[in-house]
């Protein structure tokens, strides 16, 4: 397969992206601003796959050294300039996008689809910066995306019937199914998830219960695989916090309102699973 992509931000998401674009076959080009990140993100790719097996019982049909050499890490993303497509998995914040679209609208080919992972921002709004926006899509991948099955596509306001098929056929070569949706602040998914996880660090704040008895209570009453605050703590806590300022601010609605508790911990770094410590420790 010749197709190069693109994948800008290797944090969480960033990581599996690169990860599941390498396993289908894709030269892929990595860019983030931070070299440790990049480090850490071939190191934690090394693990994912070693687990793969364990985690999914299917064993990778090849060795992680031969996924790992699709990958090409980098700073300069200049190097995005031969990539068909694109994902952007860079910090939940308006301003960091809006600085890396405005450099992917001078770098990318005229005819590169940019795929947006958010968890809330608007498709609209980021398709606006750049001099295509019908070549922009919301891709928002769930985490860990080498696990997920299923990503939610968002069709913004210019994003053309080509775009979408395009990137859904592109998904199906990766194994994924995905639902299209409207452009529409949180989407489906974290329009609702972002509520109950909010609530639920709410009712910890209160001492309603333990981070480890609500979990249980999600776990065993409703079948959730994670209860809210484990999957808080895998989504991040600073992600959970942004995501949750982008709809306050893009509903207009208190009911989106952080829980004081979740700034006290972004505030103190507890940032869950990648920093560490969360509402439960990963030492
Ligand atoms: N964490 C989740 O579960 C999840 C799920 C779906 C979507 N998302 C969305 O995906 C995006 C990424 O989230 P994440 O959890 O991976 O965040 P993260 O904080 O783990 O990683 C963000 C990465 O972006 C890099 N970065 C920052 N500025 C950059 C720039 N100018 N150029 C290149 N790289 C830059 C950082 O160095 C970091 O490695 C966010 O928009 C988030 O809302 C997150």
């Amino acid at each position: 397969m010749e197709q190069r992509i693109g994948v800008v931000g290797s944090g969480v998401m960033g990581s599996g992206v690169a990860q599941v674009f390498a396993q289908g076959g894709y030269d892929t080009v990595v860019v983030d601003v931070s070299e440790e990140q990049m480090r850490r993100t071939r190191e934690k790719i090394r693990e994912s796959l070693r687990f793969q097996k364990m985690m999914t019982g299917v064993a990778p049909l090849e060795r992680a050294e031969t996924v790992l050499d699709r990958i090409h890490f980098t700073q300069e993303i200049e190097a995005l300039a031969a990539c068909s497509f694109v994902v952007e998995n860079v910090t939940e914040s308006w301003e960091i996008k809006q600085a890396v679209y405005e450099q992917l609208n001078k770098v990318c080919a005229k005819d590169c689809i940019l795929g947006v992972n958010t968890s809330a921002i608007s498709i609209t709004r980021v398709a606006a910066l750049v001099e295509r926006p019908e070549r922009v899509v919301g891709i928002h991948f769930m985490n860990p995306v080498p696990l997920k099955p299923m990503v939610e596509v968002i069709k913004g306001y210019h994003t053309t019937p080509e775009t979408l098929h395009i990137t859904q056929e592109m998904l199906g070569t990766l194994g994924k199914q995905s639902v299209v949706v409207e452009d529409s602040v949180g989407f489906v998914t974290n329009r609702a998830m972002m509520i109950f996880v909010n609530e639920a660090i709410f009712m910890v704040q209160e001492q309603v219960a333990s981070p480890e008895d609500i979990d249980i209570l999600f776990k065993q009453c409703f079948g959730h695989k994670m209860g809210p605050l484990q999957t808080a703590d895998l989504i991040g806590l600073d992600t959970i916090l942004k995501s949750l300022d982008v709809l306050y601010e893009g509903y207009n609605d208190s009911k989106y309102r952080p829980c004081p508790l979740l700034k006290k911990m972004v505030d103190a770094g507890l940032h869950g699973m990648k920093s560490g410590q969360g509402f439960y420790s990963y030492n």
